[in-house]
């Protein structure tokens, strides 16, 4: 099984998107149905589902997972965390479609109602500490012990190293796109990210890659 970095993995999404073609949107949709793939298969409680969504990618990611659960008749909150004036074009572009379904953003959730927690706040650009008041909102949903579905990495763990910036969301479960991330096997990322699930959503991988980390049997 080959691991990779977070660097390693963007360059392999920039390679899918610039060079090959296949449009962002595409890969977002993929991956947000790799994670209905994975809660089809599971046996989570699926009464009250809470998708927090941050600004950049991964917070697209858990728009159109919201969407896609919302357009099954599933009972969803869409809790965006960040300035949504600062979000990314993708994640503008998913907050336009959920509109139009009818979905509306919550402005602040409950979790004690929340009976699974979509963690689609940051994924593999997370690039410093998180913010003080993300902390004690994870330090408040771990002790409440929430069970907790991952996209892509646990928000608050460092893809690549798998150290945590200031706190993380303890995952049940993490669903991972393409290869499996250095960050979810070592340190307390490999604590925190429970049973990992890695997704092929359609990247390709440039034919001249190296990877840092040598390729596990
Ligand atoms: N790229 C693709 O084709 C696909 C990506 N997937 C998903 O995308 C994420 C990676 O997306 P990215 O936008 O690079 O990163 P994040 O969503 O993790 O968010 C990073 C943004 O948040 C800001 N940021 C980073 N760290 C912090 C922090 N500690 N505090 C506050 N804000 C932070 C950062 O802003 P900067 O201005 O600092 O750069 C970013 O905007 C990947 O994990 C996948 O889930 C798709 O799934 C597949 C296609
Ligand atoms: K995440």
């Amino acid at each position: 099984m080959q691991l990779v970095t977070a660097a390693e993995m963007q360059k392999i999404d920039n390679y899918t998107v610039e060079t090959i073609g296949m449009p962002q949107d595409v890969l977002i949709e993929r991956a947000a149905m790799a994670v209905l793939d994975v809660i089809g298969a599971g046996h989570f409680n699926l009464d009250h589902i809470l998708v927090l969504a941050g600004l950049g990618n991964n917070g697209a990611d858990g728009v159109a997972i919201a969407r896609l659960l919302y357009a099954q008749g599933f009972n969803v909150s869409l809790q965006f965390v960040g300035n949504v004036a600062r979000a990314k074009d993708a994640v503008h572009r998913q907050l336009a479609i959920i509109e139009k379904y009818g979905l509306v953003r919550a402005e602040k959730s409950d979790f004690n109602q929340a009976t699974l927690i979509i963690d689609a706040i940051f994924g593999t650009g997370l690039n410093n500490i998180l913010p003080e008041g993300l902390q004690k909102m994870i330090k408040a949903a771990n002790h409440i012990e929430k069970t907790v579905i991952a996209v892509d990495t646990p928000t608050g763990i460092d893809a690549s190293t798998g150290e945590v910036r200031g706190a993380a969301l303890k995952a049940h479960t993490t669903v991972t796109f393409g290869y499996n991330k250095l960050g979810l096997t070592q340190k307390v990322g490999g604590h925190l990210s429970g049973q990992v699930v890695v997704k092929d959503i359609g990247l390709l991988t440039p034919p001249d890659m190296t990877f840092s980390v040598p390729e596990r049997p």
